[in-house]
């Protein structure tokens, strides 16, 4: 034997079925990498979208983002970005509309940054304002107009599609909140039981669910109907103008100051609490506008007294619970189908119960006002000493806020000691704010089919496990034939 013979022998590198299982070994490696990879890209590519949330009390700007491969923009949109735009609403510029432009222009060049810039001009860039503008085109029209055209001369000037910006309707509102909610939750494209969503504001309020079995006919103003991903979804919402915590807190002051000037000694705010406040500035809303005294001019003390039950009976005040033409009703006359299921309360609910350490589902309601007449009570300037970093007119005003929502929620809606447990509150959900931009972006953009997508007939790891199985199998039938028809190989090989 050749001494190369002897060394291929030897060494079993050299063998034919070792060559035959190396090369069947790479092909098999290759095929499931092939699998593994053939639908994903090699750099995920992003698709935005922007909008403004112009609310009464300040304007924020949403940037979000979702997979570009997907077909029609069926890929999750998550929000990417927030900007708290400098300033107050757009609502406050009545008297200098384009100061109310020039205000988004600090958030839009940060727009400009964070949306890659060859996104840009494919990017839709939405405005969309809610009760403050509602309340400012009530009052006076052509200011708004004014408002909104210096806005839109402000927006266009950037290299994003300019879709509008414009006045949602309290409908609007409320349907795309809980739209937002129930998509970051994904129970639409799972057809699960919907959370209901409420909303409060400073000028507005939103409540919005499915009850079922309600008959829609009974009040079809307050009935949205909505077919998303093939479930047909029966909406009830209603938005209360005026009954946002801001023009609540001024309908309040307004009751308490009806006998004209003075002080007045207010149970929703701290012992201590004392503030000149001006009467112009109260009834400057069309809120409390048909409420102004003859007499109120000048100023009047805002004093607290801090008693939480004492607060609730003047927070009552702002509800009309006497007249109802439906089979029932939330307040002021207006229809609301039994409450039913899971509720996310964001904006302000999350802000206010927040700080108020009162967001836990598992707090019993009598807790919750116990804590809140606490809170109540605490003196202003040790409530002042224990909060340093909360800007005092927020910090002012949690007594009432709480004792509002409390109020709103029980007497106003109707929720239950129990059904209050069904109350979770909220800022986010999965990175997203909750609120109504998403969903009224979701919508303008056609992002929720009303048909379920296709699902393709396997999902990509059944079809990795495929590719692999039946690669191994044909590998193994490969080998057994080379042993029946090539009997050399039947032997294992043997160094002589
Ligand atoms: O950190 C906070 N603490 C307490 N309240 C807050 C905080 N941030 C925002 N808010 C309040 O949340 C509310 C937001 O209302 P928004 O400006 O959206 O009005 P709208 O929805 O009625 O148009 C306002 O009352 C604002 O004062
Ligand atoms: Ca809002």
């Amino acid at each position: 034997m050749s001494a190369q013979r002897e060394m291929k022998e030897k060494n079993p590198w050299h063998t034919p079925v070792t060559i035959i299982t190396v090369i069947g070994v790479i092909a098999i490696v290759a095929l499931v990498t092939v699998a593994v990879l053939q639908n994903r890209p090699v750099l995920q590519k992003y698709k935005y979208g922007i909008v403004l949330d112009a609310g009464s009390s300040h304007t924020a700007l949403y940037i979000y983002e979702w997979p570009a491969e997907k077909d029609n923009n069926t890929g999750r949109a998550e929000q990417k970005y927030v900007c708290k735009v400098k300033g107050k609403g757009i609502s406050s510029y009545a008297n200098t509309p384009v100061k109310a432009g020039e205000s988004l222009n600090e958030c839009m060049q940060e727009a400009k940054m964070q949306v890659p810039t060859k996104r840009h001009h494919e990017t839709p860039l939405y405005l969309g304002a809610t009760a403050g503008m509602r309340l400012l085109n009530m009052e006076n029209s052509s200011a708004s107009d004014k408002v909104f055209q210096a806005v839109e001369k402000a927006l266009q000037r950037f290299p994003f599609s300019y879709q509008g910006a414009r006045i949602l309707s309290g409908q609007e509102e409320g349907a795309f909140g809980w739209v937002t909610v129930n998509y970051l939750d994904d129970r639409l494209k799972q057809g699960l039981e919907t959370t209901g969503a409420l909303d409060l504001g400073g000028a507005s309020t939103q409540i919005s669910f499915v009850s079922k079995n309600y008959d829609i006919s009974e009040s079809p103003s307050n009935s949205v109907t909505f077919r998303l991903y093939g479930n047909d979804y029966n909406l009830y919402t209603h938005s209360f103008l005026c009954y946002g915590k801001d023009q609540v807190l001024r309908m309040a002051l307004a009751h308490q100051t009806k006998s004209g000037p003075g002080t007045i000694l207010d149970p929703c705010f701290h012992p201590g609490y004392l503030e000149l406040k001006d009467y112009s500035l109260l009834y400057d809303s069309p809120c409390v506008s048909d409420r102004k005294p003859q007499n109120a001019t000048g100023t009047f003390n805002h004093s607290g007294a801090g008693n939480f039950k004492q607060c609730q009976e003047v927070v009552k005040k702002v509800f009309n619970f006497t007249s109802c033409k439906y089979s029932r009703c939330s307040f002021n006359g207006v229809f609301q189908p039994p409450l039913q299921g899971p509720f996310g309360a964001f904006s302000a609910y999350y802000y206010v119960m927040d700080f108020l350490k009162l967001t836990d589902a598992t707090m019993p309601l009598k807790d919750v006002k116990e804590k809140l007449a606490n809170y109540c009570a605490t003196p202003w300037n040790e409530i002042v000493k224990q909060h340093p970093e909360v800007p005092i007119k927020y910090l002012a005003e949690y007594c009432f806020s709480g004792t509002y929502i409390i109020t709103l929620l029980t007497d106003g809606y109707n929720f239950t000691s129990e059904s209050y447990s069904n109350i979770n509150f909220i800022k986010k959900i999965k990175n997203s704010d909750a609120g109504w931009t998403l969903g009224y972006m979701l919508n303008l953009t056609n992002m929720i089919p009303a048909e379920a997508p296709d699902s393709p007939p396997l999902p990509h790891a059944g079809y990795v496990t495929i590719i692999t199985i039946s690669a191994l199998i044909l590998f193994v039938l490969f080998i057994l034939s080379l042993r029946f028809i090539c009997p050399s190989f039947q032997k294992t090989p043997h160094i002589v």
